[in-house]
């Protein structure tokens, strides 16, 4: 199972939809070629298939429910996320937020279909809820610092490493990724230091002059750190 060590989220912004998702795709797509740093992106619902079509890096949903697939108008099944051409799906992000009970649920749903749950969570006691479940990826985000552009890695290191120590004392093989105001290349590897696995971010790329070059300055420390 190949968790992405970064993750680019494009959310609902317009910069980041339809043909611009299919750039920012393939951008993400030739930085992965070039510098072997495993890069994933969760481009919205509307543009799910399009951009599973488009690259061979994994793409992920931002959302699925615990439903089948079926009479569920507005719902997401992950059977027709993984019809689609996803790898996975983000669950619980702090824009869209689900009880304990539909993450567990989904996350079983996920793992039946060989998806990839790639859960997040607000803080450390929470990412040790959502550990129990054993979802294949936590990702820990404080809301206060999401599209702030201060990174979570330089303000609130110690949400990470508390994190960190939370998720393995219950279960050692779940990897932490962390986002909230990821901008730069430094904010990357001051994460990596703090034993995050990867980074999840959107505002950086998504409203970027050149996501290209936005892509390869945070990858870079992915591909020193992981070559080290
Ligand atoms: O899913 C991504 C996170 O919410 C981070 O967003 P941001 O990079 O714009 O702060």
């Amino acid at each position: 199972m190949h968790i992405p060590r970064l993750l680019i989220n494009f959310k609902a912004y317009m910069e980041s939809s339809g043909d611009r998702a299919v750039e920012i795709s393939k951008s993400a797509e030739r930085i992965w070629r070039e510098m072997g740093v495993l890069i994933g992106v969760s481009p919205n619902i509307v543009d799910l298939r399009l951009i599973s079509s488009s690259v061979e890096i994994p793409v992920f949903a931002q959302h699925v429910d615990p439903i089948p697939a079926g009479a569920y108008t507005g719902h997401v099944p992950p059977i027709l996320v993984k019809e689609a051409g996803a790898r996975g799906s983000l669950l619980n992000h702090s824009e869209k937020q689900i009880p304990l009970r539909h993450i567990a649920e989904s996350i079983n749903m996920m793992r039946d279909l060989n998806l990839i749950s790639i859960v997040c969570s607000p803080t450390p006691s929470e990412s040790a809820a959502v550990a129990a479940l054993l979802p294949d990826a936590i990702a820990v985000e404080p809301p206060e610092l999401i599209g702030s552009g201060i990174p979570v890695s330089k303000a609130k290191p110690e949400v990470i490493l508390n994190s960190l120590r939370s998720v393995k004392a219950i279960n050692s093989a779940i990897p932490l990724l962390c986002g909230a105001g990821i901008s730069s290349g430094d904010d990357v590897k001051a994460a990596l230091e703090l034993g995050s696995y990867g980074v999840l971010v959107a505002s950086a790329v998504t409203k970027s002059p050149d996501p290209q070059r936005k892509i390869r300055e945070l990858a870079e420390p992915i591909a020193s750190f992981t070559r080290a």
